[in-house]
């Protein structure tokens, strides 16, 4: 049974309080290890290492000896890839293959990408003559923001917490991260990494627990945070940017979603159907970015959702490691019960079942992991709870459109505005309908490709802020302006 520890000042620490907490393993519900809660003590000590860490040797390094110690922490993460596999696999249940080719080659890249972009940044220079006919010249200086407090979901733990550890110490700042309750083990796992290239102690810090009352609010509210990242839920983003108003503290939100694909009658049918299966199914609905409203143009409406129904009657759950699993459990126990409520609340409305509703019929020795079918439901109208409530499980709802401004307005009828994927051979008319739709994020005839130096972020109630490439310099570093006259 694993012992998971916070890791505080390059140090394995548990805590003042003695308070523990179970980490079971989705599949099967059986216990992984004990969880050593941070309380406001560890906290404490965590935030005032990482301010210490800053003005230590760390912060005396230059911009290329600092990436140069990132990329030394690129190789290691990679070296200790079946490391960082067996943690993932462990926390979430999710497929080997899935963590194999996202989550963890994500967890060096989101460190690479950062480390090659900070080496060559630039800022601006401008001349001026000064009223009394002299000349001043000004130039940008980037410096770090501080302390930065990262707090991160449970879907794809590595992937999203390294997306901001990277462009942050990059930046040259420190971190205290609080992973999801749900999720420790690759975060605490990073700190070995850490240690073994060299970060000094105090640059990164883990302090696991819950959110209210416990490492999350005590994180967010602390006045020694100078900037707080989060990835996770609409109403948590809105408590985390409550609390950071104390202090005045700059947040960065990736927040919920209610993903639309809009399928035209001229798309590329097959690609279609494969790519939406992905965007639906994939990583058992656990994506922010994934699509639960499906629109259909109605000639080829029956067509899809026969073919879709195909793809999900394919999706094998089982153990992640097992070569013919295609679907995963849902996270936990919790999150079951809600995705649960949601496929009861659309029969109750309702709904036409295409395929699934409910819980697998699983082996005697998987029957008590968190499972759900893959579902997909049509009928219901764009009121109901299933079609504008974010429900983060394998499940979709299709409806058919007959004009693009139809597929456009219902596309649009969210409070959310996170990502969007449309499906057509009109390259005019998926660019106009691209244009049109209130998203961060818009793929064409494609999902989830992406190119780290583009901007990534949610707009409405999907988030605050860009990150990637140039975009994360914004929220990881303060620029100043340096005037001189001369
Ligand atoms: N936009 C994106 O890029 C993105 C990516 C992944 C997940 N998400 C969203 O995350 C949600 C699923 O993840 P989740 O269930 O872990 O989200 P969540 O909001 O319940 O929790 C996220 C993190 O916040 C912490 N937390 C909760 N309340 C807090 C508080 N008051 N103060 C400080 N910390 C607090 C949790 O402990 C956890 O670490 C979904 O809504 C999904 O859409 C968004
Ligand atoms: O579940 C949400 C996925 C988010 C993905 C990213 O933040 C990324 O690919 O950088």
């Amino acid at each position: 049974m694993k012992d998971i520890k916070n890791f505080i000042n390059g140090q394995y620490v548990t805590n003042v309080s003695g308070k523990t907490y179970e980490k079971r393993n989705p599949v099967d519900n059986s216990l992984i290890g004990l969880v050593h809660e941070a309380g406001q003590p560890e906290v404490d000590a965590a935030v005032a290492a990482a301010r210490a860490a800053l003005h230590g040797p760390w912060g005396k390094l230059s911009v290329v000896e600092r990436c140069a110690m990132l990329d030394g922490l690129v190789a290691e993460i990679n070296h200790r890839f079946d490391d960082f596999l067996q943690a993932e696999v462990a926390d979430t249940g999710k497929p080997a293959h899935l963590a194999s080719h996202i989550d963890i080659p994500r967890g060096a890249a989101n460190f690479k990408i950062f480390t090659d972009t900070i080496k060559n940044v630039s800022t601006e220079s401008f001349e001026m003559r000064t009223p009394d006919g002299k000349t001043a010249r000004s130039y940008g200086v980037r410096t770090p923001r501080g302390v930065i407090a990262i707090i991160c979901p449970w879907n794809l733990p590595l992937l999203l917490m390294t997306w901001k550890c990277g462009p942050a110490m990059a930046c040259g700042n420190t971190v205290v991260v609080k992973p999801s309750e749900a999720t420790p083990s690759t975060a605490t796992l990073l700190g070995e990494v850490m240690n073994k290239v060299g970060v000094p102690p105090g640059v990164y810090n883990v302090v696991n627990g819950f959110g209210v009352n416990s490492a999350g609010s005590f994180l967010t509210a602390h006045p020694g945070v100078n900037g707080i990242t989060f990835t996770g839920e609409t109403k948590t983003g809105t408590a985390i940017m409550k609390a950071a108003a104390d202090g005045i503290r700059p947040v960065s939100l990736e927040l919920g979603g209610k993903n639309a694909a809009v399928v035209f009658a001229d798309c590329d049918f097959d690609n279609a159907i494969a790519t939406v299966t992905r965007s639906v199914f994939e990583n058992c609905g656990q994506v922010c970015l994934g699509t639960e409203r499906v629109y259909v143009e109605r000639p080829i409406f029956d067509k899809f959702v026969a073919a879709l129904k195909v793809k999900a009657e394919g999706m094998k759950p089982g153990r992640p490691f097992d070569h013919d699993t295609k679907i995963g459990p849902l996270v936990s126990k919790i999150h079951q019960k809600k995705v649960l409520s949601y496929y009861a609340r659309a029969k109750e409305e309702g709904a036409t079942i295409v395929f699934g509703g409910g819980v697998p019929d699983m082996p005697d020795d998987l029957k008590d992991g968190c499972w759900v079918e893959p579902t997909i439901w049509t009928g219901l109208p764009e009121t109901a709870s299933v079609v504008r409530e974010e429900i983060f499980g394998p499940c979709c709802h299709i409806q058919p459109f007959d004009t693009e401004e139809e597929a456009v307005r219902m596309a649009n009828d969210t409070k959310y505005g996170l990502a969007t994927s449309i499906y057509t051979q009109d390259i005019s008319r998926a660019s106009r309908v691209a244009t049109q739709i209130e998203v961060g994020l818009c793929w064409i005839n494609s999902w989830f490709l992406r190119d780290l130096r583009t901007p990534f972020g949610g707009s409405k109630q999907s988030g605050i802020g860009r990150e990637g490439g140039l975009h994360s310099l914004e929220f990881y570093t303060e620029l100043r302006n340096v005037m001189v006259k001369y």
